[in-house]
């Protein structure tokens, strides 16, 4: 069964395009099959994989979801790019600020990109949707496509109004178009190791949002070279492989894949 993930937070700068990159290749590098979505279109995801000039890119998340909208018939893999580290991504570029705009008068507004993906998503075992910093139509489309939400938060930055904000948008997206979709965790990022502040923002976070808000125990931690990779269109485990940070989006990677074995067999024993 494929897992379709979204990565979100309207706070811009948390890390949800770094973390897309690193725990897809991660998930890759265990063998699965991955497609990452673009779901921004500042295009920052279709940057960071070595594809610079997003906006020369002539097909992408618009494309095939206008298609959707008008009836039209896709193309197999159209739109589809494939990275030199064995991940697919379909891209993102300033085209998508207009998808904004036409949804607000379209059928069925909320269920676009979870109709595309139902057959796309059938040669996957994961999709990742990275989405943009605001709560607006596209990322509800995402969060209707989604099984779960990964919800990065900057170690650094009390995260509690727009925390609320954005549990409150899972709640309605759960009323109305997706009553399964769970929250996969709040991942801690840009931490900062001399601190505690990581500790404190998990017991915050799980006091004000309840013990059923799981934490992540991997924290990526603050590291130059995180910052480094998105220009050089690589992973962390191509670019500093040794590193501290390849080594927590490993242990990520490993975590996001034990929650899913947890979950197949807390459901087998449901349905026997
Ligand atoms: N662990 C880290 N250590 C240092 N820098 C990081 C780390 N993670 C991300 N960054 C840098 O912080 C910036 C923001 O990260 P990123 O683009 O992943 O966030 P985002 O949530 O996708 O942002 P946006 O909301 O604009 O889409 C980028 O320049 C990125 O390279
Ligand atoms: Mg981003």
């Amino acid at each position: 069964m494929t897992k379709v993930i979204a990565l979100a937070n309207q706070k811009g700068g948390v890390g949800k395009t770094t973390t897309t990159v690193n725990l897809g290749i991660g998930l890759v590098r265990h063998g699965k099959k991955v497609l990452l979505v673009d779901a921004d279109a500042q295009g920052n995801l279709t940057d960071s994989l070595g594809w610079h000039e997003p906006d020369n890119l002539h097909k992408t998340l618009a494309t095939v979801m206008g298609k959707i909208i008008t009836d039209e018939p896709l193309q197999k893999r159209e739109g589809i790019l494939h990275h030199a580290e064995g991940i697919d991504l379909l891209p993102a570029n300033i085209e998508l600020s207009a998808m904004e705009v036409s949804l607000v008068n379209t059928m069925s507004r909320e269920t676009i990109m979870r109709n595309y993906l139902e057959e796309v998503k059938k040669d996957y075992d994961y999709v990742l949707i990275d989405c943009m910093p605001s709560l607006g139509m596209v990322t509800v489309n995402a969060l209707t496509a989604a099984d779960s939400v990964l919800i990065p938060v900057q170690a650094h930055y009390l995260p509690a109004k727009g925390m609320s904000q954005l549990l409150q948008t899972i709640s309605r997206v759960k009323r109305n178009t997706n009553p399964d979709l769970r929250i996969e965790g709040v991942l801690l990022t840009m931490v900062d190791g001399r601190t505690n502040l990581s500790k404190d923002i998990s017991f915050i976070l799980r006091r004000d949002f309840g013990d059923k808000l799981k934490v992540f125990k991997t924290e990526i931690p603050m590291a130059v070279k995180v910052a480094e990779t998105s220009a050089e269109g690589k992973s962390i485990y191509e670019y500093d492989k040794s590193g501290r940070a390849a080594a927590a989006y490993e242990a990520l990677t490993k975590e996001v894949m034990r929650n899913g074995k947890q979950r197949e067999k807390h459901q087998a024993g449901l349905s026997r």
